[in-house]
């Protein structure tokens, strides 16, 4: 099976992160690509850059479905940017990995903290745990108060602001897991888990496994009621190649 990640940021350089950690986890049957759109945000760190890179995920993933269609789409993102607009424009299943990471985190702890990028993005998951229907499982969204390209440019201090923030989470809130709230922080979950000395649910990896369970069942988006495909109707300006889809 085919499953393609979509870094909706446009650093490719986290592209690359978030990719390695899907292919290290993916079983043997599983092709794993990614990509990022060409236009929006470098960083997603607050509405107005969700907002924008929502347009950027539902392009890539109609790019991909007429390029080369993958069973299965993750937005690797913490704030699931597009996550329902994804569903409408295809059939694939589509995962985010906010959503991921709350459903797994949920199957190995009753209660658990998220430790995130930036203090003004809290909001943002705490939104999606309501949304999602998890609020009641998670302690407390936390701020490791990195900026998310810190990640790539100054990753030893960003881990080591992470590490700390998840042992606060581990000492105060009385949990039994965290979770990793952003895609760039793919490849740390095994240094922050020995570290930190709980388990650590990351949403990228967590997402392409759900996404190998989902395709493994047959199942796929429903296309009945308001994920089947957008009413066709006329678009105008930079959004006129959409017309009529
Ligand atoms: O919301 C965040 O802090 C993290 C989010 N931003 C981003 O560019 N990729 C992410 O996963």
């Amino acid at each position: 099976m085919h499953i393609h990640l979509i870094n909706p940021n446009t650093t490719a350089g986290m592209t690359a992160t978030i990719r390695d950690a899907g292919i290290a986890i993916a079983a043997s049957g599983t092709r794993v690509t990614a990509s990022q759109p060409d236009s929006g945000p470098v960083s997603i760190e607050g509405h107005f850059d969700e907002a924008i890179s929502a347009v950027g995920v539902t392009e890539e993933i109609m790019r991909m479905d007429r390029e080369s269609p993958a069973d299965a789409y993750v937005i690797a993102c913490f704030g699931d940017p597009g996550l329902l607009a994804a569903r409408e424009i295809t059939r694939a299943p589509v995962i985010g990995i906010a959503e991921a990471a709350f459903h797994m985190a949920a199957l190995i702890s009753t209660r658990f903290s998220v430790v995130t990028t930036l203090g003004r993005t809290v909001i943002i998951a705490e939104h999606l745990l309501d949304q999602y229907g998890f609020s009641h499982q998670c302690r407390r969204v936390r701020a490791a108060e990195i900026p998310v390209l810190d990640l790539e440019d100054d990753g030893d201090r960003a881990l080591e602001k992470i590490i700390e923030e998840s042992c606060r989470a581990r000492d105060e809130d009385g949990i039994g897991a965290i979770v990793l709230g952003c895609g760039g922080m793919a490849n740390l979950t095994e240094t922050i888990s020995r570290e930190v000395g709980l388990p650590v649910v990351e949403g990228v990896t967590a997402s392409v496994k759900l996404a190998e369970a989902l395709v493994g069942l047959g199942l796929s988006t429903s296309k009945v009621g308001d994920l089947a495909f957008p009413r066709a109707k006329t678009f105008t300006g930079q959004f006129s190649h959409l017309s009529g889809l």
